[in-house]
């Protein structure tokens, strides 16, 4: 369960630069529910992830990951709780070290042990495994570097990396759109699968609106580092793309240029 109440965050507080990106921002989600965020350019998507993740500490508000307070904890005191991939299939894993390697860290997350520990014959086992459930045959280069692997295989292995710590949260920050349409769509399906077999309550930004209504039990938008929507159940169903550009429109007070990128 995630729950956010009143959260303001302020950048540059004092400054000619100051912007608040969450302007009392709260929000409640069910243990196991998967929603999806969208919004234009600016609109607080990040910085909401962000306080979840520890990244970005509210000036103002709580947030309560389970039955726990993280609001002042930093990102690495709630690492076992909260999973997160990034855009950028390169930000979520390390480059230099292999995809063992790198499972054995996202394994030990909010743990002190090191990566020895971590990498024992049972271990190794274990996330062979794991990854041979991809289908990818990455099960078969376990000790190659990660950044041998395409932007897809990453993604890939940064979901399987989401689930090793017993996570109960996972936030995905754009995490397909750096990819092929082809790719993404495995992604997706992969993340559909890892999100409902291990009940994680799931938060994904996304830019395309048919992702947003496609996936997941409920959709927010945000604007102005406000919530302008919140909608699920029936009223979700009956959402079409159209309605959402249609609101976008509306709340940017202009036209989009590019519906594609939308629609996508
Ligand atoms: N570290 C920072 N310092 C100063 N301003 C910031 C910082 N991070 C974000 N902002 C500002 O806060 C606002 C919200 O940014 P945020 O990245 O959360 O938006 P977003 O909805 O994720 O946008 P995008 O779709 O472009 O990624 C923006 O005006 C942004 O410029």
């Amino acid at each position: 369960m995630i729950d956010l109440k009143n959260i303001h965050v302020t950048f540059g507080k004092g400054t000619p630069l100051q912007k608040e990106a969450l302007k009392g921002v709260s929000l409640t989600i069910q243990q196991g529910s998967f929603v999806t965020v969208i919004g234009s350019n600016g609109a607080g998507k990040s910085t909401l992830l962000g306080v979840l993740a520890g990244d970005v500490l509210p000036n103002e508000g709580k947030v309560t990951v389970g039955t726990t307070d993280v609001t002042r904890k930093p990102t690495a005191a709630r690492a076992g709780l909260v999973a997160r991939v990034f855009q950028d299939p390169l930000t979520g894993s390390c480059g230099a070290l292999s995809i063992e390697e790198n499972l054995a860290l996202a394994a030990r997350r909010g743990e002190r042990r090191g990566l020895k520990a971590a990498l024992g014959p049972n271990r190794r086992a274990h996330f062979r495994d794991r990854v041979a459930e991809l289908n990818l045959g990455l099960e078969n280069r376990m000790k190659d570097r990660m950044d041998l692997l395409s932007g897809g295989q990453r993604q890939a292995v940064s979901l399987v990396m989401a689930t090793l710590a017993g996570s109960e949260v996972l936030l995905l920050d754009e995490h397909t759109a750096a990819l092929d349409p082809g790719m993404a769509e495995f992604i997706m399906k992969l993340t559909q699968r890892v999100v409902s077999e291990r009940k994680l309550t799931t938060l994904m930004v996304t830019h395309s609106m048919r992702q947003a209504l496609d996936f997941g039990h409920r959709t927010i938008m945000l604007h102005g580092g406000e919530i302008v929507l919140d909608v699920s159940g029936d009223s979700r169903k009956d959402l079409q793309v159209e309605d959402l550009i249609a609101m976008f429109r509306k709340m940017r007070g202009e036209t989009l240029d590019d519906d594609a990128l939308l629609i996508g």
